[in-house]
């Protein structure tokens, strides 16, 4: 064998095994395989469609007009989504700040704990997870503090898949889901001992009736520990880059307009909350959130070339090579709302239901003291 063959059969064995190893697994570790990339609950003929649909409400989410058509088109935002999600993040749909020597698995999961340590659950705890997503932070919860968990999402591939992950990790005794609204929560008044949610309420058109129904079903002296998605006091609404950064994080991710850190303890206060603390999660000395979105252009043109062969193939649905592609733009305008500082995805609020429930006299709230930590 000369050396021009025998440098290209290395060559091509070793570019092979890269793609095997590398391509043909997940993205992420513990992650779903990119052969199984589907449509959710959507058929693959009308997966394209639906993307359409979906993208040409999207497009200017401040004008969004028709606010109660926003859930149908998240959920099938997440039809679309969930699946390249488990497959390049992982069960847990949010960021977390990095830390060093730990690596994403480990950080999300400590971001995750942290909720059960706010809440103070313990076993025999019922714990609402409000837009739970597979569960990923559930069975973290449920994990850390023995507490049960019941998680309500608007779409049904994700309850499937979050009830099949639950039982595989052998937490199904302590995890359930249900499909529905956040909107309208199909549950008792006063029937939580606490309850959270991650990176799930900016997708509601107006935070104030998530918050609502969020009090109504705690029980008088409940917990609620919220990380939002905000704009910073760093964002500028006269400036175009910000404005352009800040509409492609909201057309590449179902939200129907983000809004500004202020809103937050503002609507909790409004609905009735007592607000115990409220910290931005993401600023210094927190390493950046954004830094795992930055798997470098490699990585991206090898996981868009895959699901560009799986759709030739017929085995991954026509139409995933757009959402590949409004992702790989999603990502760009996440990172840098992250390196700007102009937005975050962890602003987070703790705040209880008053045992003395003084929702009618909301002016009565002004007077609840605000911690801000530092
Ligand atoms: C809270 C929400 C979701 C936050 C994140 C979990 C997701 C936001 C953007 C997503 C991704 C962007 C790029 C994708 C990449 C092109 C692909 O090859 C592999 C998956 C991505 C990394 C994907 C993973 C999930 C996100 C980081 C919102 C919706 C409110
Ligand atoms: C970005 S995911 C976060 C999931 C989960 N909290 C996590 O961190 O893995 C947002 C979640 O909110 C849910 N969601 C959005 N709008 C909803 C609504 N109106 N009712 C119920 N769930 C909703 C989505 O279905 C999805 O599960």
């Amino acid at each position: 064998m000369d050396f021009i063959t025998l440098f290209f059969t290395a060559s091509f064995l070793g570019i092979g095994l890269y793609w095997f190893l590398c391509v043909f697994g997940s993205a992420e570790q513990k992650g779903k395989p990119a052969v199984h990339l589907s449509g959710g609950s959507i058929s693959d003929e009308k997966f394209q469609d639906n993307y359409n649909q979906y993208s040409s409400f999207f497009c200017r989410p401040k004008e969004i007009e028709t606010a109660d058509k926003v859930p149908a088109f998240v959920d099938t935002f997440y039809n679309l989504v969930t699946d390249i999600y488990e497959w390049g993040w992982g069960q847990s749909f949010h960021f977390s700040p990095s830390i060093p020597g730990k690596s994403h698995r480990e950080a999300t999961r400590i971001h995750e704990e942290m909720v059960a340590d706010l809440l103070g659950s313990k076993p025999g705890d019922r714990v609402l997870d409000v837009g739970c997503g597979v569960g990923g932070p559930m069975r973290s919860i449920a994990a850390r503090s023995g507490a049960s968990i019941v998680g309500i999402t608007i779409n049904q591939y994700q309850v499937d898949r979050a009830r099949i992950h639950n039982k595989k990790a052998g937490l199904n005794k302590l995890c359930d889901v249900v499909c529905g609204d956040f909107l309208k929560m199909p549950f008792e008044n006063d029937s939580f001992d606490s309850a959270y949610s991650i990176e799930a309420t900016c997708h509601a058109p107006k935070l104030e009736e998530v918050y609502k129904e969020i009090y109504r079903v705690l029980k008088p002296g409940g917990m609620y520990v919220s990380y939002e998605w905000v704009t910073t006091e760093l964002y500028n609404s006269e400036d175009v880059v910000h404005v352009e950064t800040i509409q492609g994080i909201e057309k590449g991710d179902a939200l129907p307009g983000l809004r500004s850190h202020v809103d937050v303890a503002e609507t909790a206060r409004k609905v009735g909350f007592e607000l115990v603390k409220e910290k931005d999660l993401s600023k210094p000395p927190a390493k950046p959130w954004w830094s795992r979105l930055k798997m470098g252009r490699v990585a991206y043109w090898r996981n868009h070339m895959l699901v560009r062969v799986l759709a030739w193939l017929g085995i991954a649905p026509q139409g995933v090579v757009d959402v590949h592609e409004m992702l790989c733009e999603t990502a760009v305008h996440l990172t840098k709302g992250g390196e700007s500082g102009i937005f975050s995805p962890m602003h987070m609020i703790l705040c209880r239901k008053p045992y003395e429930s003084v929702r009618q006299f909301p002016e009565l709230n002004e007077s609840v003291h605000t911690f801000q930590l530092s």
